[in-house]
């Protein structure tokens, strides 16, 4: 339970007692256990009980310089406090990938999110700058940073590649690194504006290192682009170093808390040690050696990205809940006039709205976990160096599942925060930083539309493998499977293959479109473009493919595992749910591809509703089961305690401008104005 239950509203107290499940069974298995259940309360009591952490006034209402600076003081603290905990239940850490992903995990899920919901600087060093470090240092380059690093031990890390002039075409990057093998060290340079790096979280006013990608250039001579390890500002004063032009780049839509920045080079330089050469070297007399292949440097993005899809599917949830909690709570308009009003979940239409984001925020999960599992896979044939790997499979598929989970996670949280109405619009319904978040995930690491057309890329290829009868990965075998539909009594089952069937078929047009432009003599480059909406429909119906058939295995899975009856009863409603709800939502597509008459269609409708209605008494008990304490959710229309217009009216009164009965303005403005004296 997420917070105290006394003097709970009464509607909200009415769902719980009503619900057929046990919320804190399903929060047992959401965990993933009684004990992960209980060891992240007990961190969460550790961290949300220290007053320092607290926020005298409302993020919002602070200017951007206070909110950064609100920012380090608490964000220090809680890194600290996190620290400690982290130590003294895993004495025996070292920092690994699974251990980073863990950390990261506590970050982006809960506390961190909690605690700072438009983000902090430091994330960044967390994320990015540690996994690359660890996936492209040598042994002694580990030996001498890595630890250092994981202790902040004078070290406060970015990851900076994204330009001025160039973020998705990375080949595009200008900043450079000219070996000088007489001092044997690098000089970097951002050659022109266009080639500043803009963007890197934490970069602004808070790193004193950066992991820099720049082209390197060895006698002249071009060797792609190559992970640099630079210091930016001094150890000690913070200053910047001799060469280094730095700065935050200023308010954004969302994330105001991640002190963004720019840094320019001018004649950097840094010993030899410092390109992170893991994948390639550059030994002291200038030779340059490939050993691994050029694309693991790109390691680090396919890391975020599949861990990408867990930190949405988090916001989504999060806004699910307030929205639910909202729509018991909140009554309005009566159904049957000589009623009271009702609650508004009562509306056949607030239901539509609401319970499919439940289901879809579970079956990303299932999706995310599926993910983590193939992305760990993957690292281990990669690191024993095995001639045979899936990261071609790996990348096409972490592409699309974060391209289509942050676009239809934003469009999510973006109608729950609808469905609360006027209330929804308020900075302290908290929709505004949890939308913010995720809408930024639609374009860091990997703009949406580039990524698809990566995952299509991947596609088209298993799609002409299968003409020629090669055997398919397994995420793409459906690609060879070329029977129609055939109806059956099992609705999910049905949507689940006609999904798969317009998969292939967007493959199919795909190619076909590719080919003829070929025919007409255009170069694959001219090709691809002008088959570009083909392709990108291909990826997003591969997603819908993927996720779908991935809900309905992983619950056959789990069942045969150790689900309570009511957990496997419930899960099997949210996993129906959303299959057809992307069935009916991809009708278009589908029915381009599929014959299936009114009839069906209409059975599959009534299934909709009806599944809407047996999931409505258990939606309260369903989003408690999620577990997400008060201030993670940070938001007066979501609360344990369902108190949202004395949370409102709180707020309110704690606004900056409630603090004098009259502002200064009045004197200094608005009396002349109404005087003639302005
Ligand atoms: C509310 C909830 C939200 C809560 C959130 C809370 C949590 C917050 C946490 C905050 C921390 C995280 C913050 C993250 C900040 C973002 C950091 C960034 O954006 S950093 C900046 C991120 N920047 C970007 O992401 C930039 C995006 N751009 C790119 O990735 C590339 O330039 C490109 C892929 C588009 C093209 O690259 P190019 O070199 O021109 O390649 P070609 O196209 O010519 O393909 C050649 C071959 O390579 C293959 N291949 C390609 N990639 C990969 C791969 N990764 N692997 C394997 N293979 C790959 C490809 O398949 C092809 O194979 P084949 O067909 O020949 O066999
Ligand atoms: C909140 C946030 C945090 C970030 N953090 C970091 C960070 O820590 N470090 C870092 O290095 N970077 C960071 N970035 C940068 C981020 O990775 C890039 O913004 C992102 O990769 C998109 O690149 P772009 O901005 O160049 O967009 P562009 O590529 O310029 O996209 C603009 C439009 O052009 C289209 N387009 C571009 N290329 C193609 C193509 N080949 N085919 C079809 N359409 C195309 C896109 O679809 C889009 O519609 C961050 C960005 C944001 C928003």
């Amino acid at each position: 339970m997420s917070s105290s239950s006394s003097s709970v509203n009464v509607d909200l107290a009415r769902e719980r007692q009503g619900a057929s499940i046990d919320s804190e069974d399903f929060a047992r298995w959401w965990a993933g256990g009684s004990d992960k259940l209980e060891e992240r309360r007990s961190l969460e009591r550790y961290v949300f009980e220290d007053a320092e952490l607290e926020e005298a006034v409302h993020p919002s209402c602070l200017s951007y310089k206070e909110r950064y600076e609100q920012t380090i003081v608490r964000s220090t603290k809680f890194l600290a406090k996190l620290r400690q905990w982290h130590s003294s239940k895993h004495p025996q850490f070292s920092v690994s990938v699974d251990s980073l992903r863990e950390f990261r995990v506590l970050l982006s899920g809960q506390l961190g999110t909690a605690l700072f919901q438009q983000s902090f600087p430091l994330r960044l060093h967390l994320s990015m700058f540690l996994t690359t470090l660890l996936g492209q240092g040598t042994d002694e380059q580990l030996h001498k940073w890595l630890s250092r690093a994981w202790h902040m031990d004078g070290i406060i890390g970015t990851y900076a590649q994204t330009e001025l002039g160039h973020g998705t075409y990375i080949r595009g990057l200008e900043t450079r690194a000219d070996y000088d093998a007489e001092s044997e060290e690098f000089v970097l340079n951002t050659p022109s504006l266009s080639a500043y790096k803009w963007w890197p979280g934490g970069l602004g006013n808070t790193a004193n290192m950066t992991i820099v990608l720049a082209q390197l250039y060895v006698k002249g001579r071009h060797h792609g682009l190559q992970p640099f390890l630079v210091r930016i500002r001094d150890e000690e004063t913070h200053q910047p170093l001799p060469g280094i032009d730095v700065g935050d780049i200023g308010p954004k839509l969302g994330g105001n808390g991640v002190n963004n920045g720019f840094l320019g080079l001018r004649n950097v330089r840094i010993p030899r040690d410092q390109m992170l050469m893991k994948n390639a070297q550059v030994l002291p007399d200038g030779t340059f050696v490939q050993g691994r292949p050029p694309l693991l440097l790109y390691g680090t993005m396919v890391y975020v990205r599949v861990i990408t899809l867990r930190d949405v599917l988090h916001g989504l949830l999060q806004a699910a809940t307030i929205a639910t909690r909202y729509s018991v709570v909140r009554r309005q308009s009566p159904i049957d006039e000589s009623q009271p009003e009702v609650q508004i979940l009562d509306h056949i239409t607030q239901q539509v709205k609401v319970l499919p984001q439940i289901a879809r925020g579970v079956c990303y999960r299932l999706a995310a976990d599926w993910l983590w599992n193939f992305y760990a896979r993957v690292l281990e044939q990669l690191e024993v160096g095995a001639g045979q790997h899936s990261l071609p499979e790996l990348h096409a598929l972490s592409c699309c599942l974060k391209a289509v989970g942050t676009d239809e996670a934003s469009e999510g949280i973006d109608l729950l925060r609808k469905s609360c109405g006027g209330h929804g619009f308020l900075s302290s319904a908290n929709f505004d930083s949890i939308y913010g978040m995720a809408t930024a995930a639609y374009t860091y690491e990997g703009e949406y539309t580039v990524l698809l057309l990566q995952t299509a890329r991947f596609l088209v290829r298993q799609y002409t493998d299968s003409l020629k009868r090669k055997v398919l990965p397994v995420s793409v075998t459906y690609l060879r499977n070329t029977a129609r539909l055939n109806w059956g009594k099992n609705l999910a089952e049905n949507a689940a293959r006609a999904l798969e069937i317009s998969a292939l078929e967007q493959t199919r047009l795909a190619w076909q479109s590719q080919s003829m432009h070929r025919q007409r003599k255009l170069s694959e480059q001219q090709a691809n473009n002008l088959s570009g909406r083909q392709l990108t429909a291909a990826a997003i119906a591969h997603a819908h493919a993927f996720l779908t058939r991935n809900a309905l295995q992983e619950l056959e899975r789990l069942r045969r595992g150790s689900l309570s009856p009511q957990v496997s009863a419930v899960l099997g409603q949210l996993v129906e749910l959303f299959v057809l709800d992307t069935f009916l939502r991809q009708a278009g597509s589908v029915l381009r591809w599929n014959s299936i008459t009114g009839s069906q269609l209409r059975l599959m409708e009534r299934r909709f509703e009806q599944l809407l209605a047996e999931l409505r008494p258990n939606a309260v008990a369903l989003v408690d089961g999620f577990d997400f304490h008060d201030r993670t959710l940070g938001s007066t229309l979501g609360s344990y305690d369902g108190r949202v217009y004395e949370r409102l009216m709180a707020e309110a009164r704690r606004n900056p401008l409630n603090q004098e009965p009259v502002n200064a303005t009045f004197r200094s403005h608005l009396q002349p104005m109404m005087r003639g004296k302005l």
